[in-house]
């Protein structure tokens, strides 16, 4: 298991060992132990999610507020997403910056998006399997999210603003200014 830290303190890409032989592949996708020492910090995931979607999906970018905000750890199955991790931290110093990472069934890459950050990601093959792992429950009265689109934030979503498919909850989220 390889770790690199993004510009975003505390955001991490993790590449999990992957044994292959002729059956196919072996990866342990999480190991609490090697997780909490190779991420430095003391994690306890409580929920597992998984979301399927088509191509031009785009979800986010969300958060919960408060004492339920959430720590995630996110992977994709099969398919190719990209996924963004925005810093919302107000005391942080890439306040409003943001990392992106192609994560695929292929690359097997997961992120570490740490409480404090906005999270989403849009499908880039046909249909996509994503799994998170999430250290605090949710929590609908706590949800938040800013406008995937938002001016400032200016994310590259790389695909086409038409062939994006969005829920109607997301198409009216604030910008990260009017938060
Ligand atoms: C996130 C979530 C949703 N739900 C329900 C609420 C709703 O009826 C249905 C779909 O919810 P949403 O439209 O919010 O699902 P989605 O847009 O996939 O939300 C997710 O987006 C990504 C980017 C994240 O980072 C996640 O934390 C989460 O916010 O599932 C739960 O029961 N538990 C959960 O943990």
């Amino acid at each position: 298991m390889i770790v690199k830290e993004t510009k975003l303190k505390g955001c991490a890409i993790i590449e999990p060992t992957v044994f292959e032989d002729e059956r196919g592949y072996f990866l342990e996708s999480y190991n609490q132990k090697a997780f909490n020492q190779l991420v430095g910090n003391k994690v306890t995931f409580v929920q597992d999610n998984e979301s399927f979607s088509s191509r031009g999906v785009l979800r986010g970018l969300h958060f919960q507020r408060g004492e339920h905000a959430q720590a995630k750890l996110v992977r994709v199955i099969k398919g190719r997403v990209l996924d963004v991790a925005v810093d919302i931290r107000e005391s942080s110093v890439t306040y409003g910056q943001y990392v992106s990472v192609e994560l695929t069934g292929e690359n097997k890459k997961q992120l570490f998006v740490p409480r404090g950050f906005a999270h989403g990601f849009v499908v880039l093959s046909e249909t996509a399997l994503f799994s998170y792992k999430c250290d605090n429950f949710y929590n609908k009265a706590s949800e938040g999210g800013i406008l995937y689109s938002d001016y400032n934030l200016n994310i590259d979503w790389i695909l086409k603003n038409d062939d994006l498919i969005i829920s109607e909850k997301d198409k009216i989220l604030p910008t990260l200014e009017n938060l």
